[in-house]
């Protein structure tokens, strides 16, 4: 699908998907940055897009950096409104304890997925449909082993 962008550092990458066949696009920093241990910022990434309407991006982390670093976004996924057209930004938190995460202008901090999206219309009834689950969730199907040490 077409999807237009804007540069607004016109020395920085658009987003791109590494291979065909790739959900997320990778963003890159606009700005140098060092998140100290527990850290986060908001970074911008030197574009803007306008989605068509009945679609959304979601920022999401991108793993290497996750697993190797502990970086990760904070409101994972980040939601980027198809009638957005402000510069996408993305707010990294460092949740490794010890060790900072220096970030260099132009790395690839997260990647970006378009999806279509739908818009709800919220209709109100005293009562909802049964189904399987009912109200069970958090848990209800059972946990983990760690669990029980936590009581
Ligand atoms: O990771 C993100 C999340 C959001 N946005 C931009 C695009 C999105 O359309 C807008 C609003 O995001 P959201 O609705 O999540 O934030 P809010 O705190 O509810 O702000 P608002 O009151 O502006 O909706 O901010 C980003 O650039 N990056
Ligand atoms: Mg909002």
């Amino acid at each position: 699908m077409r999807v237009e962008i804007r540069r607004l550092d016109p020395d920085l990458p658009l987003p791109r998907y590494a291979h065909p066949g790739d959900a997320g696009a990778d963003l890159v920093t606009a700005e140098d940055v060092v998140l100290a241990p527990g850290e986060r910022a908001t970074v911008r990434t030197g574009v803007a897009i306008a989605l068509p309407d009945g679609y959304a991006a979601f920022i999401h982390p991108r793993s290497g950096l996750a697993a190797r670093s502990g970086l990760t976004v904070v409101n994972a996924p980040g939601t980027v409104d198809a009638g957005y057209r402000g510069e996408i930004k993305v707010t990294l938190l460092n949740t490794d304890t010890a060790t900072p995460v220096k970030l260099t202008r132009g790395d690839r901090i997260a990647q970006m997925v378009v999806q279509r999206v739908e818009r709800a219309a919220f209709v109100e009834v005293a009562e909802l449909g049964d189904s399987a689950r009912g109200t069970g969730g958090f848990g209800s199907t059972g946990g983990h082993a760690a669990w029980s040490e936590r009581g």
